[in-house]
């Protein structure tokens, strides 16, 4: 990022902004919420209250001395941030930071019986089962007999506002589903993408998921697309080692949404075919890294990581919290260039997200303008508009 100036990190310390809503109401409600999910016993409540007092009124506190991954957070953040308030540490940070302790909360790193247990999983399902997702496989069909660099570009845009099905959005957005997505994209370097995906069939495709469900699936049906179609020869899936952000997709949540293809009609079942076929001969494979949760920017990606990107033809970033950690969780003015903050990555990237904070970049001045006069702030954080950024 040498070039770039650099621009103040976003903290939740200010009452009436996004960051600062998300600390005082989204997590408690994601807690109530995970309260009324399993009939969990008196001391998974008890944890509960504590977090609740905690990430609302308390103070960062290191993880206890028997966790399995303290030294890690102690490297991550925990050594310089415990007595500090939640509100006054990076919003990235303290957002990462309250799942950690939700999980740990609810038993889920064990020993014991709730070991394991997502306790997002009954919405991810409900979501997967639901007849939207039902409608959105049917559609499939009407794309069958399309040109198949139609297909493909259609395959990309359900891949790209797949990014508005995001479970812990929607608990705080009122509304959210229902307010009507803006097509036209406030960036759009998808040509770009398409020449990276070229014809040669050889190249690997590093797609880093986002949401499990109806963002996980479009996201499958586009890495099926272009294997199926020689555009890649292999892909690798990112997804997140444990619940996260209530619907990031993990290992369980890729099984289920191809399990949910195979068992649907119509050419939905010949994706899901396609996907267990690629994952059984290993032309698609899955990483779990422990970085995918980590509380910090991809500047800061360790070695294996790195040299997991490097090797990639093109990455393909999904989402706004890694939109977030791909270009800095900070106020950037929008012209900040794309390319400038994203200079660190060890390859050709693309970021496919819906804009749901604050962050941007790579914008014109001309689209900014029109945002704002049309919108004031809400263009920023409200899910209804979408960008592809490439940077080769
Ligand atoms: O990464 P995703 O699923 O697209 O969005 C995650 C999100 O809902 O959570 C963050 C606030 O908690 C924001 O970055 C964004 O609004």
């Amino acid at each position: 990022m040498s070039d770039t100036p650099t621009a103040p990190v976003i903290l939740g310390d200010q009452p009436g902004t996004f960051p600062h809503g998300v600390l005082a109401e989204r997590h408690p409600a994601i807690i109530r919420q995970v309260r009324e999910a399993f009939p969990y016993g008196p001391a998974q409540h008890r944890a509960l209250d504590a977090l609740l007092a905690e990430c609302t009124g308390g103070a960062v506190e290191p993880l206890p001395a028997g966790a399995h991954d303290r030294e890690r957070w102690a490297a991550w953040g925990t050594d310089s941030y415990a007595g500090r308030s939640w509100y006054d540490v990076p919003w990235l940070w303290s957002e990462s930071w309250f799942y950690r302790r939700l999980l740990d909360a609810v038993g889920y790193f064990g020993p014991g019986p709730w070991q394991g247990i997502d306790p997002f999983r009954p919405s991810k399902l409900a979501e997967l089962g639901s007849p939207a997702t039902d409608e959105e496989l049917a559609a499939l069909d009407d794309l069958a007999g399309r040109p198949a660099d139609e297909r493909a570009r259609a395959l990309l845009h359900g891949s790209l506002w797949g990014n508005r099905a995001d479970l812990g959005f929607r608990l705080s957005a009122e509304g959210a589903e229902r307010t009507a997505a803006v097509p036209a994209l406030v960036a759009d370097d998808s040509e770009r993408l398409w020449t990276l995906l070229g014809a040669s069939g050889t190249g690997t495709l590093c797609l880093v998921a986002d949401n499990a469900g109806r963002e996980l699936v479009p996201d499958l049906l586009l890495v099926a697309h272009l294997l199926a179609h020689g555009r890649i020869g292999r892909a690798v899936l990112h997804v997140k080692p444990y619940p996260y952000y209530v619907s990031d997709a993990t290992t369980a949540d890729v099984v289920d949404a191809v399990r949910r293809l195979t068992g649907a009609q119509g050419a939905a079942a010949g994706y899901g075919r396609g996907l267990w076929d690629a994952l059984s001969d290993g032309r698609l494979t899955l990483r779990a890294h422990p970085f995918s949760c980590a509380p910090l920017p991809y500047a800061e990606m360790p070695d294996d990581l790195r040299a997991d990107f490097a090797a990639a033809t093109l990455t393909v970033v999904k989402g706004d919290l890694n939109y977030r950690r791909l270009v800095g969780d900070r106020y950037w003015p929008p012209t900040t260039p794309f390319a400038g903050v994203t200079d660190y990555f060890p390859g050709p990237v693309a970021a496919l997200r819906t804009l749901k904070s604050d962050v941007v970049t790579g914008l014109t001045a001309a689209t900014e303008a029109a945002l704002d006069a049309a919108e004031g702030r809400r263009w920023r954080t409200a899910g209804t508009h979408a960008l592809i950024q490439v940077r080769t």
